[in-house]
């Protein structure tokens, strides 16, 4: 009878419900036994970290220092850790606070030369750098020796001459930009201007690199809204960046992921990636017959040469994600800091009125884009500068290594080892460098002293990690900011000051695209039809 009752419950028979109970049991124990050993781990983890690691004498938020996912939630789900980082300052009242399990960051300008500048030995914190999915590129390059050999191959083709060379075909593409947002003009409609100053700063950097412009800037104007392709991948790259830090299982899928996929994710990466390696080959075949490689140098020449003997392979999934590196950097930080300039100054008309002065005064040189004559104009300069310093270009943190020697920070002993960070932030927004520092005020920059400040002025980083595109970059500011003011009467469209807050992806990105209307061609009796 009792069987029939067991077996109407679904169990051979008593035996077997007897085994199923005690298997039961068992696993109950067996999980109470693990959730026990885990809490214990997580406890010990948790207490050694906070209190008995070698930086626990440093202030800071203690699941920070427990662990990255305090971090991860701050880039990922919030606006970005880098929020966070001053007012963690002022909480702590410390000029140094431990951000990470073996993070710390610095809040005092005076270290910034110790850890960013030429000579520094603190080398970069390749925890970070090298899980950006960009292997190969400059950027992600940690060893110092490594940086040094790649950087001298490739620094001939940012030096001042070779990006004043490109000048020519910079002002062809302004132009034809110009002209696609006069046509606006006359229907009316507003533009998305981060999307013409990104086509045009693609444009350059591969004109720089590459040899010729990709071609997004003739596509302002055709699509509606000017969003290439290009813009969409890098958008897409963008916005799971931390994840890829933190999560390395992320790239390795994206790695693994089939080109229909790919195509979606990112469209028109690998049409690119196929072009490119194309050009490589081509180049490597060239110098391999011994044929002399023809005009100016590009990464794609340069790159071929350097190799060690001829015939040798280049790495192509380096070599494109170099190329990627060069042209999101060049695209993204340049058009950046000029959609942020615009909004500055349609938003502050004192000194747009004066910039204007100036530029009306010097309009021939603007009209025939003599960049060399421009980037003499003390208050476009100030203007130039100003925005750089506002802009926060880059809002992470710029890690780097303490050398083994360490580090004294105010009462603060950092061992050699820990990742050491400086937002650039402290700063640019220090009340003790730049007075009034959260206002837009180019005069700054005008005064008798204002040279003591060129010191200060990090948007591009300083020592052997500066920036490589800034000579490119430079000429772009001042060009595209000089003709677009000179020609344009302009005004924001449903723009706040909302929108341009930023989000942290590594990249900045804005709440909102800046939105402008023009509304006059001062130059239009010039290009009348
Ligand atoms: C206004 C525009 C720009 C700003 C504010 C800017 C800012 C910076 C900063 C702060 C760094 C240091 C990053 C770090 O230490 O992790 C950097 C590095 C770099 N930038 Fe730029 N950048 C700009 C434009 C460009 C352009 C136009 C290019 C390419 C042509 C470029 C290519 C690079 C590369 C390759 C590096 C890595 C250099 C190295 O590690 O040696 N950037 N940039």
């Amino acid at each position: 009878m009792y069987n029939s009752t067991f077996s109407t419950l679904g169990f051979g028979d008593y035996q077997e419900f007897k085994l199923v109970k005690s298997l039961h049991a068992d696993l109950n124990t067996l999980w109470k036994v693990f959730i026990t050993i885990f809490a214990i781990y997580l406890t010990s983890k948790y207490t050694y970290r906070v209190y008995f690691h070698k930086l626990s004498g440093i202030p800071g938020p203690p699941l920070a220092a427990a662990s990255h996912l305090y971090e991860a939630y701050l880039n990922i789900i919030a606006d970005g850790y880098f929020k966070r980082l001053l007012p963690m300052h002022r909480h702590y009242n410390s000029p140094v606070v431990r951000i990470g399990t073996n993070h710390v960051h610095v809040g005092d300008p005076q270290y910034y030369h110790t850890i960013y500048n030429s000579g520094s030995d603190f080398i970069k914190a390749g925890e970070i750098y090298e899980k950006l999915g960009i292997d190969g590129s400059m950027l992600t390059i940690c060893d110092p020796e490594e940086h040094r050999q790649y950087r001298s191959i490739v620094v001939s083709l940012f030096s001042r001459k070779a990006s004043d060379d490109v000048v020519p075909i910079m002002g062809r593409e302004i132009r034809k930009a110009a002209q696609s947002m006069a046509g606006q003009c006359r229907t009316g409609t507003h533009t998305v201007i981060c999307r013409v100053f990104r086509a045009l700063a693609a444009d350059m950097t591969s004109q720089l690199v590459l040899g010729k412009p990709l071609g997004l800037i003739d596509t302002v104007g055709v699509e509606a809204d000017h969003y290439h392709d290009l813009m969409r991948s890098v958008d897409a790259f963008t916005r799971i960046t931390w994840f890829r830090i933190y999560y390395r299982v992320v790239n390795w899928a994206i790695i693994s992921l089939p080109t229909g996929a790919v195509n979606l994710l990112q469209p028109g990466l690998i049409a690119y990636r196929q072009r490119f390696e194309a050009k490589l080959q081509k180049t490597c075949k060239e110098f391999d017959s011994g044929k002399a490689l023809e005009g100016r140098d590009t990464l794609f020449s340069l790159m071929v040469q350097s190799r060690r003997k001829v015939s040798q392979q280049i790495d192509s999934d380096r070599f494109f994600n170099d190329v990627v590196n060069y042209i999101v950097a060049g695209m993204e930080a340049t058009s950046y800091v000029l959609t942020f300039a615009t909004y500055f100054l349609l938003t502050n008309p004192a000194c747009l009125a004066k910039m204007q002065k100036e530029l009306f005064e010097s309009q021939e040189y603007v009209e025939r884009m003599d960049h060399r004559e421009i980037m003499k104009l003390p208050y476009l300069t100030a203007v130039v500068k100003e925005s750089l310093r506002l802009s926060n270009t880059v809002p992470g943190h710029l890690p780097r290594i303490v050398p083994a020697s360490g580090m004294q920070i105010g009462d603060y002993h950092v061992p050699g080892g820990t990742m050491v960070s400086m937002v650039h932030p402290v700063v640019e927004r220090s009340e003790e460098i730049f007075p009034n520092a959260h206002q837009f005020l180019p005069e700054r920059w005008t005064g008798p002293d204002s040279h003591k400040l060129d010191k200060w002025a990090i948007a591009f980083s300083k020592g052997r990690r500066q920036c490589i595109g800034m000579n490119l970059a430079n000429i772009q500011l001042y060009m595209i900011i000089a003709v677009f003011f000179c020609r344009f009467e302009m005004d924001l469209f449903e723009t706040t000051a909302a929108d341009v807050d930023i989000v942290d992806q590594f990249a900045p990105i804005m709440k909102a695209p800046v939105k402008i209307k023009i509304l006059k061609d001062r130059w239009a009796h010039l290009y009348a039809e």
